[in-house]
């Protein structure tokens, strides 16, 4: 009966939706003119480096990123003029500006402004940072901790989550293996080929960058070389670097035992039948009687911990609407109001605002009632995209490809990510294809480092596709069951980078048809509305398929994934809480919901209601 009661409420909201949807941004524009916005002002923690060694060769170490020329010998790459296939030149500009663009833009700002500011900001020394080389590393994690509970979180779901805590023993013949063979030639070549849009003198040059690292798949011994690098492993003082010095602050002491966490205990996945008085107008009963969930421990209290100026901001302004002040329509209409400044989205703001109105008109309302009722409606909204990452491990390497603007967490995300599948005990090895910035390059080899993943990587500058191309041999040689792909930032609305991400997802799939399996967006939570668009562009451009939201901590604006959540609908799978490799947790809609409309644990809504 509850069953079917949601189904209802879902089935009026989403038409609801449709014709609110456009209003949206209409009347977020205008409550943002009405009433100022939270900004995050939070500066991006930068954490003590851990225990790597400080070494950086100079050139890296500069503290901002610079465009790094073309490496062609002779000929300099065309600026914008190029199409797809010559994004080595050109982004290096625009990351860099984009970057600060985010730190400081309003978060519904409209990116385009932002482009503007591209400027060469510096001339990159085209420090050929690494040489393509998978970084071999056996140490498992150990730093991190939060196995156990992460694990238990996901178990919940459903569907096998993680099919990587059981690696497949034997692994299904590479398929793609037939294809291989044109390997020795640059796949950008081969794009380049078919296109006919490449510099002929430009695809000789990723070429050879590129046949490098094949070179060295086909004898086993990369791994040495790797071992050397990682050994020197420089820390540029560049600022992602910081942030994994965070990590190292985690406890390093719990080697977690990945293997005996016991699958956990259900998730009470039934909505407690909502125990509905038959008193008066009865205020539609709300049906999802929100289920509490467990005592704020572990990682349930890291994600209420990084929320929590999401929460608090919502709860002040709540108990502000109905201080004193009984249900009618001025104080729904404020609730409105602070619903969508609180980025929560049109829709969402009014399944609230209808559930609450239903019967309570002229009562007073409690600050903990608006609460509950809000936690139970935004749980509808996430319920269904609440899913758990799946890997598919028959196709070995099961392909993530890791997409998003700049600064969004991508890297971070990824050393996350590669801890926890580690600790899963998959092998995993990572991309470090981002060549436009040396730093970032650093930073995923310290995160690869620390995760005991190889990581390949190319000379700053080469092709992303063509060392894409290149991983994917790489991690198949070596057996991996993950092959996790860093790329560059990029702002959604130039064309030039997207051709190029879009060229990555083709090249990949020459290797195996559906690769890539997963391609990952982060969002940045404190860009707010801004998120929305990047959704959809990216979704577009590289077929994105699942979400992961960073940064939840410390901003005010965790609400946006509410509001993306029920425009896209697209599966978010994790969300980042922090900088540290712990403050990754898997996605779940009660949680969060509880969390973010400050719902103490274990209260029940309906019990509440009474
Ligand atoms: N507070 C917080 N910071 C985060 C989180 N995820 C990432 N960061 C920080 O955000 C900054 C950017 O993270 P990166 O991983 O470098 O982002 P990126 O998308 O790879 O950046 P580009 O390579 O420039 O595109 C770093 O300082 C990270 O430590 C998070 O969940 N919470």
């Amino acid at each position: 009966m509850a069953l079917g009661f949601i189904k209802k409420v879902f089935s009026f909201s989403s038409k609801k939706t449709e014709d609110k949807d456009e209003d949206d941004k209409k009347a977020v524009a205008e409550n943002r003119a009405a009433s100022p916005r939270v900004k995050w002002d939070e500066e991006p923690q930068k954490a003590d480096l851990p225990e790597l060694p400080p070494e950086i060769p100079p050139a890296v170490s500069a503290p901002v990123e610079q465009p790094q020329p073309e490496q062609e010998p002779e000929k300099p790459v065309e600026p914008e003029a190029e199409t797809e296939e010559t994004p080595d030149a050109e982004p290096e500009i625009e990351l860099e500006i984009d970057i600060e663009a985010l730190a400081e833009t309003e978060p519904e700002e409209p990116v385009a402004e932002q482009d503007d500011k591209e400027q060469p900001v510096a001339e990159e020394e085209p420090q050929p940072v690494e040489e393509a080389a998978p970084v071999a590393a056996e140490k498992p994690v150990e730093e991190d901790t939060s196995w156990e509970e992460w694990k238990p979180a996901i178990a919940r779901r459903q569907p096998p989550i993680f099919p990587g805590l059981k690696k497949p023993e034997e692994t299904p013949e590479a398929p793609a293996e037939a294809e291989e063979e044109p390997a020795t030639e640059t796949p950008a070549a081969e794009e380049e080929a078919a296109t006919g849009d490449k510099p002929a003198d430009a695809a000789p040059a990723e070429a050879d960058q590129i046949s490098e690292p094949e070179t060295q798949a086909a004898s086993p011994e990369t791994e040495a070389d790797v071992e050397t690098e990682s050994g020197t492993e420089a820390e540029t003082g560049a600022p992602d670097d910081e942030k994994v010095g965070s990590e190292a602050a985690a406890p390093a002491a719990e080697a977690a035992p990945a293997e005996d966490a016991t699958p956990p205990e259900e998730a009470p996945k039934e909505a407690v039948p909502a125990v509905s008085e038959p008193e008066e107008p009865e205020p539609k009963p709300v049906e999802t009687a929100f289920e509490p969930v467990a005592e704020p421990s572990g990682f349930f209290a890291r994600l209420r911990q990084g929320l929590s100026r999401t929460t608090s901001q919502l709860t002040e302004q709540i108990s502000g609407v109905f201080n004193k002040r009984k249900l009618d329509e001025d104080t729904l209409q404020d609730l409105e109001d602070v619903l969508i400044q609180s980025d929560l989205g049109l829709e969402t703001a009014l399944r609230i605002t209808d559930t609450l109105s239903s019967g309570r008109y002229g009562r007073d309302i409690s600050t903990d009632e608006v609460q509950r009722i809000m936690a139970s409606e935004i749980v509808k909204v996430l319920e269904p995209v609440a899913k758990p990452l799946e890997l598919d491990l028959a196709h070995k390497p099961h392909v993530v490809l890791v997409v998003g603007v700049n600064g969004t967490g991508k890297t971070t995300t990824i050393g996350k990510l590669a801890a926890k599948l580690r600790e899963g005990g998959l092998d995993v090895m990572l991309a470090a294809g981002d060549t436009f910035r040396a730093a970032a390059i650093e930073q995923l080899k310290i995160w690869g480092e620390r995760t005991g993943s190889p990581v390949v990587s190319s000379k700053l500058g080469a092709d992303a596709a063509g060392l894409a191309f290149d991983a994917w041999k790489q991690a198949k040689e070596a057996g991996s069951d993950v092959l996790i792909i860093d790329t560059a930032g990029r702002l959604q609305n130039k064309a030039e980078l997207m051709a190029e991400l879009e060229k990555i997802v083709r090249v990949l799939g020459k290797n195996d048809p559906e690769a890539p399996h997963t391609v990952l967006q982060t969002l940045d939570a404190t860009t707010g509305q801004n998120a929305l668009s990047q959704v959809e562009i990216f979704q577009n451009v590289a077929g994105v398929n699942g979400l992961v939201m960073t940064k939840l901590d410390g901003t005010a604006r965790g609400g946006i994934l509410v509001a993306i959540s029920a425009k896209h609908k697209l599966p978010v799978y994790f969300i980042g809480v922090g900088e540290g490799v712990e403050d990754l947790e898997p996605f779940e809609a009660r949680e969060f919901a509880s969390a973010i409309a400050g719902v103490p644990a274990g209260k029940s809504e309906t019990r509440d209601l009474e």
